[in-house]
């Protein structure tokens, strides 16, 4: 399987989401790594062919996406940042549901559910109300519908919103083991999400890629470095206002500071590993001596 994006471009009237992108994906898990705004929707909702582009192309191995219709959809699963279920439905019933707007037989339809069903951890759940499922396995159920027709491109939109730290570890194992022959690519704002299973992060920033790699290579390429430092808390609001600061650990003799700065941000200040939230904050942080909105009102 392989997606070729080239010179792809969305714009809404003068604005640019999507800047003239290129990429290529194999299978494996891709993680989208952005702030808000980002691009990221946009980029996915063309892939699922919801969106058209204003310029450039999409290819599923050599065709044009736009033009294999239901032979592309036959591939794809995506689940939406907010995707729509029938509240008073059980998790069974909706799968039964999704499956039949799917076009899949009745018979296979039930096979599969009760397949995916213990695959995304609801057997305890399957005859509970979509409205009773907490939000972790709501996204379950979102993923397991995206399953049905076991595409061989899953799509997947901030699909750890809302969820606590063990829903995310959850998740993030059911992702490692869906992305096995298959695409995977999914969206996040949380670093965390995608550091451990993403094959390849892509970090993007106003509709471009400005960093892509393994989470290693992305670490490796930034180009200031990271310390750590303690100082008085005098000091904070200023080191604050110079540097990027990563961390701060408020201690009751100062604050335990981790700084990312091309220099030696204070004499004793010692050098640590950088890490991808280090990046991230490299990339998409405010930039030091920025003043925020509001703040001087
Ligand atoms: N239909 C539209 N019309 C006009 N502008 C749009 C439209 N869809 C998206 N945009 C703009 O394009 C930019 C990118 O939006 P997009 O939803 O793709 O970002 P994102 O990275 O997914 O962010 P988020 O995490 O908030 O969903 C935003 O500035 C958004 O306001």
């Amino acid at each position: 399987m392989e997606l070729e994006l080239i010179d792809l471009t969305k714009s809404f009237g003068s604005f640019t989401a999507v800047d003239h992108m290129n990429l290529t994906m194999t299978n494996g898990v891709y993680g989208l790594l952005g702030v808000n705004g980002a691009g990221k929707t946009t980029l996915m909702r063309m892939l699922c062919t919801l969106l058209r582009p204003t310029s450039g192309s999409i290819s599923c191995n050599g065709k044009d996406i736009f033009k294999m219709d239901g032979e592309y959809r036959k591939l794809l699963g995506y689940l939406p940042q907010d995707f729509g279920f029938y509240p008073e439905f059980t998790v069974q019933d909706y799968l039964l549901y999704i499956a039949a707007i799917k076009g899949i037989r009745p018979a296979p339809a039930r096979k599969k559910v009760r397949e995916l069903i213990p695959q995304v951890g609801l057997s305890k759940a399957a005859g509970k109300k979509m409205k009773k499922l907490s939000g972790g396995m709501k996204r379950r159920a979102g993923i397991a519908q995206a399953m049905l027709n076991n595409p061989k491109i899953l799509v997947l939109d901030e699909p750890t919103a809302g969820l606590d730290p063990n829903e995310r570890i959850r998740f993030r194992n059911l992702i490692s083991e869906l992305s096995e022959e298959r695409l995977v690519l999914l969206s996040t704002h949380i670093v965390s999400d995608i550091e451990y299973i993403a094959n390849k992060i892509w970090l993007m920033k106003d509709g471009t890629l400005v960093q892509e790699g393994t989470a290693q290579q992305v670490i490796d390429s930034m180009p200031e470095k990271v310390w750590h430092c303690r100082v008085d808390h005098t000091q904070i609001p200023e080191a604050m206002r110079r540097y990027k600061v990563s961390n701060m650990k408020s201690e009751p003799q100062g604050a335990l500071l981790r700084i990312i700065s091309p220099e030696r941000p204070y004499p004793d200040a010692v050098s640590a590993e950088p890490s991808l939230e280090d990046v991230f904050l490299y990339y998409f942080g405010e930039q030091p001596g920025k003043e925020k909105a509001g703040e001087s009102l």
